[in-house]
């Protein structure tokens, strides 16, 4: 969320957050050093749908301008919070080096690279974020009781990616007393879900890749659709076994056995008005194929069902809402059949995958604390961006305005700092963003009117064979039998054909 040198009573008084960078003295932004300039955040001041009705009730409308208006616009290909590093994919003391990093299948790393996995993981678990702190209440309370007592506090890398995936998806709070308002989402349910969600990952990415300092480090990705209800990276060397114990728990064979889970105590929040704070509290619940109250959840998606859904053309339909129809937005999210037909019984590709994991992986305040989650994300942004190479879209395919409060083209996606659009990610990944996936795509499947069209197209060629070889049966007959006239055989021959074309 905010750098931790711009949480202070007077950083947050002045709405200023243009830090110097390191190795600078008092040179906000690296001004003097040309990296770049202190100026006004710019806000998406186009209107948003009608599914949000609240205008003014929360801190993250306009984001981010409630806490700062103004922040670091870095020259060239400097970027950051106080332009003291790259944009992604570049690299060295200019950035002006380009770098790329491959996203491969987790399934066909070595063991030893899946061991680094997740001894990366399970590090960025327990290192705090060397920049960022999040804040633990809302503006309105965010100086403390004594009006200095800042409300924000350290939390680990990965922690951050879970928190920041909560606060995406949190209520709107009314007021004590009052029902918090749950129509809102800033990271699903509209175009911004794939930006949102290939900023989410870049962010981690690059953050395991400081900690390790390792440029090279990748976020592999988990091709869920698979067919069928096993789980096949819940193994001890990935994400971890079913426990022999328990049904619904981890193997204790696996790392991820003894994390515990942050934001689970959502009824308070809603009703009281704060914010998840670092706080761990119990296990990773994980029970595959386990939801014997929905059956429909019980298998994963299918390898046709991604062939399909890159099929579909426009990336996303009015409302750009979950009841988007013939939108791949919506399609590869989920909330329509893979073909792109809106359905509300229907759950597939990504929210399938969810739901298939039963328990943590699968309620979304939640969700980023089992690791599944970095695994099933990668997967889907890979899709995003074999659907961005295969239609090249110009950057006006994605709407302006009237999407779901946060998914307009323009609006800083929350909760991240510094401000970064919706537009900036729907770019391909390799060209702009410095990374690519190592990913085959299952054949396009055939729609109904190619079938239809083939069978029509192959009954006819029967048919002018049968056709064909009758004829030269009955002529050869004919000539074997030539003792007839000329003139009888022509009538003979005209009386076979229209018998034929009869058949
Ligand atoms: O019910 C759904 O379709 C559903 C659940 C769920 C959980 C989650 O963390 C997501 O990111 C999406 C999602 N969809
Ligand atoms: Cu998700």
């Amino acid at each position: 969320q905010f750098p931790r040198e711009c949480v202070t009573p007077e950083g947050l008084r002045s709405g200023r957050c243009c830090p110097t960078p390191a190795g600078l003295e008092n040179d906000p932004c690296g001004a003097t050093a040309g990296r770049g300039l202190c100026v006004p955040v710019a806000v998406d001041a186009r209107p948003h749908g009608p599914q949000y009705p609240h205008d003014g009730r929360d801190d993250r409308e306009r984001w981010p301008v409630r806490f700062f208006n103004s922040t670091c616009r870095c020259n060239g290909n400097f970027s950051g919070f106080n332009c003291g590093r790259c944009r992604h994919g570049f690299t060295g003391d200019n950035c002006d080096q380009r770098v790329s990093v491959v996203r491969r299948n987790v399934m066909q790393l070595s063991a030893d690279e899946k061991l680094a996995f997740v001894s990366a993981l399970d590090q960025a678990k327990r290192t705090v974020h060397p920049d960022l702190v999040i804040a633990m209440r809302r503006f309105q309370e965010i100086f403390g009781p004594d009006g200095n007592t800042m409300q924000f506090e350290n939390i680990t890398i990965y922690n951050y990616f879970v928190w920041s995936h909560y606060y995406s998806v949190s209520k709107t709070f009314l007021g004590a007393g009052q029902a918090s308002f749950g129509g809102v989402d800033f990271s699903h349910e509209g175009p911004g879900f794939l930006t949102w969600h290939r900023f989410h990952l870049l962010q981690l990415e690059q953050d395991m890749q400081d900690m390790l300092q390792d440029p090279s480090f990748a976020l592999p990705y988990w091709d869920f659709a698979i067919g069928g209800s096993t789980c096949d990276i819940c193994t001890d060397d990935l994400m971890g076994a079913r426990s022999s114990f328990d049904m619904n728990s981890l193997s204790t064979n696996s790392v991820f056995s003894s994390w515990r889970v942050i934001c689970e105590s959502v009824e308070d929040y809603d009703t009281l008005g704060t914010i998840c704070n670092s706080t761990e509290s119990s296990p990773i619940r994980r029970n595959p194929a386990g939801n014997v109250n929905r059956p429909m959840v019980q298998r994963l998606p299918e390898p046709q069902d991604v062939a399909a859904c890159l099929q579909v053309n426009t990336f996303d339909t009015a409302p750009y809402y979950s009841t988007s129809d013939e939108s791949f937005r919506n399609s590869v999210e989920g909330y329509s059949a893979p073909q792109g037909n809106y359905d509300p019984a229907v759950r597939s590709l990504h929210n399938l995958a969810h739901l298939f994991l039963n328990g943590t992986g699968g309620q979304t305040h939640l969700s980023p604390n089992d690791p599944i989650f970095v695994l099933l994300h990668t997967y889907t942004d890979a899709i995003f961006d074999e659907w961005l190479r295969r239609h090249s879209p110009d950057s006006a395919v994605y709407p302006d305005e009237n999407a779901p409060i946060g998914h307009n083209r323009g609006y800083n996606m929350v909760p991240f700092w510094p401000p970064v659009t919706n537009a900036e990610m729907f770019v391909t990944a390799q060209d702009n963003l410095g990374y690519s996936y190592a990913a085959e795509w299952p054949a396009q499947p055939f729609t109904v009117t190619e079938i239809i069209t083939m069978t029509i197209v192959a009954a006819l060629v029967v048919v002018a064979v049968v056709f064909a070889a009758t004829t030269c049966a009955v002529r050869a007959k004919s000539r074997r039998e030539g003792h007839q006239p000329l003139l009888v055989d022509q009538y003979q021959r005209y009386d076979d054909d229209k018998s034929q074309s009869v058949v």
